[in-house]
């Protein structure tokens, strides 16, 4: 059976490096070591021993020094040189398939680095498509018992799901500081959510004028995020003492069974339906090359060019020599070009340039006109 991967993805300081630690201490002792992949390029020191480490193929400092970047911008580009190598990778983790039953992957704690950058969606679908993968979205539970604050995390988690398209389990870590109770509670209970607003506000001594926008944005947040609740997992961990790691086993194996049932198929759906648009418009480009390139119809005038590489032939050269000539313009409207090169092999019109330079050549002595006499002249 293909290993399950978890990809641990939380906000700076919830404690996913310490998490991962545990995690995989966790598995060692039921004698199913996992895999583990560090994408962390900025961690100084990994806490538990990486099978691959991007630290080892990309140096974060060097590419700050390099590419005169400030610290985020360093770790997206550590993270784009790394997916270059992601195929290799893949092959890697494959390689142990048959001897592991999990891969853990740690991620760099600026979050936006890795899911919003095009590396973070590489390296992520890379995975999902060739093992069962689930997001661990790791939580500070101490840090989030107020109600805004816990609402604005599990905005951000909600956004992470859409994002990956990948079954997500919420973490709650450090519930040897605070029990994750109040949090289960808010996520099943709109009800006991509104109260702790409420509790909330009278303690932080709003009046409830003042506050009535954000109160009334909050409530209407947790009701929409109702739906994204029923699809979670909702475990709470302390990664000190390790309590809540065999529930957060069984959340994996729930979520890789529910991976399989529906995720794989829309994956597949989706990338079929990616794979269709690509080839629509591959052969959209294809047909409007031909139409450029007028394969049909080899004997067209040379007035119907419509593209340049039509002028390129023997026959216009002078087209050509006078375009090189002429001071650079501008045309809004094509059809203005057009018009003009239809006016150019017009010989009624050259004549009529001819009487009208005619006319003015002796109080013309700019370097306009000069141009304009060497055009026409170069046309007869
Ligand atoms: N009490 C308690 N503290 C924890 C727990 N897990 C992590 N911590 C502490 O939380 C702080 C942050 O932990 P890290 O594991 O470094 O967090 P991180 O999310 O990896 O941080 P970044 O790599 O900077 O994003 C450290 O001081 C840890 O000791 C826990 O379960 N309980």
């Amino acid at each position: 059976m293909a290993p399950s991967t978890v990809i641990c993805i939380g906000m700076a300081g919830s404690g996913k490096t310490t998490f991962m630690q545990r995690l995989n201490a966790h598995l060692h002792s039921k004698k199913t070591p996992p895999y583990v992949i560090n994408l962390d390029p900025a961690v100084l020191k990994v806490p538990f021993g990486a099978n691959i480490d991007i630290r080892d193929s990309v140096k974060y400092k060097k590419v700050m020094e390099e590419y005169n970047l400030g610290p985020n911008g360093a770790i997206v580009t550590s993270l784009n040189l790394f997916s270059t190598k992601i195929d290799q990778v893949i092959k890697l983790a494959e390689k142990r398939s048959d001897k592991v039953q999990n891969i853990i992957i740690d991620t760099p704690g600026q979050i936006e680095c890795f899911i919003w950058s095009a590396s973070g969606s590489i390296i992520t679908e890379a995975f999902a498509s060739t093992f069962p993968t689930v997001i661990a979205y790791i939580v500070d539970t101490p840090r989030n018992s107020s109600p805004t604050t816990f609402i604005s995390n599990m905005l951000y988690a909600c956004s992470i799901l859409y994002k990956t398209k990948l079954p997500m389990i919420i973490v709650f870590n450090k519930t040897d500081v605070k029990k994750a109770d109040f949090a289960k509670e808010w996520m099943t209970d709109f009800e006991a959510f509104q109260l702790a607003l409420k509790q909330d506000q009278d303690l932080n001594g709003e009046d409830g004028t003042s506050s009535g926008y954000m109160s009334s944005l909050v409530n209407s947040m947790s009701l929409m995020l109702e739906e994204f609740y029923s699809q979670l997992d909702v475990v709470g961990v302390s990664s000190y003492t390790g309590e809540g790691f065999d529930e957060f086993l069984d959340a994996i194996d729930n979520k890789v069974e529910e991976y399989n049932e529906f995720y794989k198929a829309e994956r597949e759906r989706i990338l079929k339906k990616k794979e269709d648009d690509e080839k629509k418009r591959q052969a959209a480009s294809l047909s409007n090359l031909m139409k450029d390139m007028d394969i049909k119809d080899k004997d067209k005038k040379p007035q119907d060019s419509e593209v340049l590489s039509d002028y390129e032939s023997d026959e216009y050269q002078g087209e050509l020599a006078r375009d090189e000539d002429e001071p650079e313009r501008e045309y809004t409207f094509p059809e203005d070009r057009n018009s003009e090169i239809n006016e150019r092999t017009d010989p009624d019109l050259q004549a009529r340039y001819q009487a009208a330079f005619e006319s003015t050549a002796k109080t013309a002595s700019s370097k306009t006109a000069e141009t304009i006499a060497a055009y026409i002249n170069r046309l007869n």
